[in-house]
């Protein structure tokens, strides 16, 4: 087990040289809960997270992680690595050493006979298979534009964009609730069967249903529908906490995000239920709400107040050939 330790000198690395925007005025600041849960799902292997240690000084200087993941490619069920946290520390850059570290994951994905992988990058490498756009839903607009997140849309007052996203207090959807460990196999069971419609998407089981989708303070947070007549579970929706340090700003240290996960409708409409999640998401005083246009999210971005990110996140398989390019929303998996 990584010690307590180092899993402070993972989070301390993210912390102060991971993604950043285009503009630098924000960096991925994933907690310690977070990348405890996110690294070890069922199966997974402590040899797939990867540290470089400098020689003398000791300190983590690099990182990378995988983890098995069954991925459905259209009809085949296929064993991968995903592959994710990659990070060097910015002292040590364009020193070659990212192209060593990929390597090293490979080698040891390669031991435990698994020879692909699927990973998200919001640069253009060899070949991506898809390109999602990523959308923002303003929760608190006010901080967002203090911190210049967003900006003062023309002929706009801030009352007056305050008022425009506003949201009700309490979610629409009669029997929307949290989900709970009983929920799993009802889940598990409407999960499988909508993201069926995808070229690409995770086949969880319910082991994968449980550690992905059940509720974890700051971390993850999941709801079903529950229908009062019948106690039926209908539909499902989910979103992941992923806080961005704010850089260089006196009033505010960090951005709450929201990031959508994801989401299942069959009685509800999509639209209805995606407004629950922003209203939930509101309730615990998260400043944004994002969604990659993938699955059916491209269906309520608009009529929900999105406004268009200013960056794309693009898809890759390692070792996996795809017949015919895919579109976003043949797109059925979300990385974190
Ligand atoms: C069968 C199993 C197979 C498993 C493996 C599958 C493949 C998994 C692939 C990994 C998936 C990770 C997914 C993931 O973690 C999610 S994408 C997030 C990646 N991390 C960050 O952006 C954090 C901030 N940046 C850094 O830490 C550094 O800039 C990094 C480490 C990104 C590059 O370090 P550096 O000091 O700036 O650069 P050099 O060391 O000098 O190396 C330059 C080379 O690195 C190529 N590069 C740049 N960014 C990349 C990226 N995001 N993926 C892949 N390659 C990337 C670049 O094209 C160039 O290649 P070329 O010149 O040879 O063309
Ligand atoms: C997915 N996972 C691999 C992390 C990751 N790596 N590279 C990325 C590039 C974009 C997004 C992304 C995905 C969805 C979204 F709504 C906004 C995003 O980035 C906004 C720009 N930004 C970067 C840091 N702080 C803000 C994630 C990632």
């Amino acid at each position: 087990m990584e010690s307590d330790e180092t899993c402070n000198e993972v989070y301390a690395l993210l912390k102060n040289n991971y993604v950043e925007d285009d503009e630098n005025m924000f960096r991925f600041n994933y907690s310690k809960e977070f990348l405890s849960w996110a690294l070890r799902p069922p199966g997974y292997y402590k040899s797939w997270h990867i540290g470089v240690r400098a020689k003398t000084s000791k300190k983590l200087v690099a990182f990378i992680t995988g983890i098995p993941a069954r991925i459905r490619v259209r009809g085949e069920v296929v064993k991968m690595a995903e592959v994710n946290f990659l990070c060097v520390h910015k002292k040590l850059r364009s020193k070659r050493l990212a192209p060593v570290m990929i390597k090293e994951v490979t080698r040891r994905v390669h031991l435990e006979n698994i020879w692909q992988a699927a990973y998200t990058a919001g640069v253009v490498l060899p070949t991506p298979v898809t390109t999602a756009q990523y959308w923002h839903r303003s929760l608190n607009p006010k901080k967002l534009i203090d911190v210049g997140f967003s900006r003062l849309g023309a002929r706009m007052t801030m009352s007056r964009t305050i008022k425009l996203y506003k949201l009700p207090d309490s979610p629409a959807t009669p029997g929307f609730r949290k989900m709970e460990l009983h929920d799993v196999p009802a889940v598990t069971r409407l999960l499988r069967d909508y993201l069926a419609q995808f070229a690409v998407a995770p086949y969880f089981d319910e082991d994968d249903v449980e550690h992905w989708l059940r509720p974890v303070e700051n971390v993850i947070d999941s709801f079903v529908v529950e229908s009062p007549e019948t106690h039926e579970i209908t539909d499902f929706c989910s979103f992941y906490t992923l806080p961005s340090s704010i850089l260089g700003n006196q009033n505010y240290s960090t951005l709450k995000a929201a990031y959508s996960y994801y989401n299942v409708s069959n009685k509800t409409p999509l639209l209805q239920l995606m407004n629950d999640a922003l209203i939930v998401a509101k309730q615990k005083d998260f400043d944004v709400f994002n969604a990659l246009d993938v699955m059916f999210n491209e269906s309520f971005v608009k009529e929900l107040k999105f406004g268009p990110g200013d960056g794309q996140l693009h898809y890759y398989l390692y070792n996996y050939r795809l017949q015919q390019a895919l579109r976003p929303s043949e797109l059925g998996l979300v990385l974190l």
